[in-house]
């Protein structure tokens, strides 16, 4: 289990980018969701070692992993936002490079590990390509072989779907969905969908603080009822924004398709009830916080 104790960043300016986080993480895959700014990547860093907190533990089996980063180095494995890359490098050099800095070692030799985990994310096609040559998906899929070297106890993953086509995305969902069978996955995103797809747990952050920490469908339940949506014009939709919660507005084949949450009353004419998605509880809860959700 990944206990979070009262965690709290603050740079200086000051800037309060962690205003105590407390979570509870089994075995499986635990979302962070969150708009840009929320403390998602200073949240992952802390908890990765990579950065100390003002104050507050990191449990990981009971070991407190701030006061002993030794026993966290050779059970975590990261994916960071932002993953390095020597771009003249075949995938399979490469990989290697990073298992040495690692430290991961394999009886076999560090090429055939590296060719083994580069199979198991199915990048053995290109293991012999440079890595300049990859697609976004395929960088990502090298980082996340890297992360998974020596059978880490924790993974944790920092927005890996941003800028992935949709195929590249849900080969991405398919291979974190198996890792997470076993360990304890820590994935941090502003998108939506990767919640919905993947985790069965999840945690809303806004400004440094867990806004709300559930499931995916007990989310939508509490919306239940509440959601309408209507087609609009762009004038109307206008007019909407400024009397309705607004949960979502997008244009489906050239009309504006907007869904609103309305508690209690009638909706406005035109408007109809609809199941609740992700995306609208995520809107609601970030600007009003949902009551009947665990809360800090
Ligand atoms: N080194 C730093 N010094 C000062 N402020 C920082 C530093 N790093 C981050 N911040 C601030 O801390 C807050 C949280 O930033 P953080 O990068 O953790 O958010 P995020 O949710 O990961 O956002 P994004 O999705 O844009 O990466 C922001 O207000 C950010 O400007």
């Amino acid at each position: 289990m990944l206990s979070i104790r009262n965690l709290v960043k603050v740079y200086p300016g000051p800037v309060a980018a962690l205003q105590g986080i407390n979570l509870d993480l089994q075995n499986g895959m635990f979302g962070l969701l969150g708009p840009n700014g929320a403390g998602k990547t200073t949240f992952m860093r802390v908890v990765a070692g990579l950065l100390e907190p003002t104050s507050g533990e990191v449990l990981l089996d009971g070991t407190d992993v701030i006061k002993t980063p030794q026993f966290l180095r050779s059970r975590l494995g990261y994916l960071p936002q932002d993953f390095g890359l020597y771009p003249h490098l075949t995938g399979e050099k490469m990989l290697a490079h990073l298992l040495r800095l690692k430290g991961v070692e394999s009886p076999k030799g560090t090429m055939a590990l590296a060719r083994e985990l580069l199979d198991k994310v199915n990048l053995s096609f290109a293991s012999q390509r440079k890595v300049k040559t990859y697609s976004g998906g395929m960088r990502q899929r090298l980082g996340l072989a890297q992360a998974i070297a020596g059978d880490p106890r924790l993974i944790i993953v920092d927005e890996p779907t941003a800028g992935l086509d949709p195929e590249e995305r849900v080969r991405f969902y398919y291979l974190l969905a198996e890792l997470a069978e076993k360990r304890i996955v820590l994935l941090s995103t502003h998108i939506v969908e990767d919640v919905a797809v993947l985790c069965s747990r999840f945690a809303m952050i806004n400004r440094g603080r867990i806004v709300a920490q559930t499931s995916p469908s007990e989310v939508r339940k509490h919306l239940e009822g509440n959601i309408y949506e209507a087609s609009v014009s762009t004038a109307e939709l206008e007019s909407i924004r400024k009397s309705q919660m607004v949960t979502q507005a997008i244009l489906v084949e050239g009309t504006n398709r907007v869904r609103i949450y309305q508690k209690g009353g009638t909706p406005p004419i035109g408007f109809i009830g609809v199941p609740p998605t992700l995306q609208d509880a995520y809107f609601v809860t970030l600007r009003s916080e949902l009551p009947g959700i665990t809360q800090q």
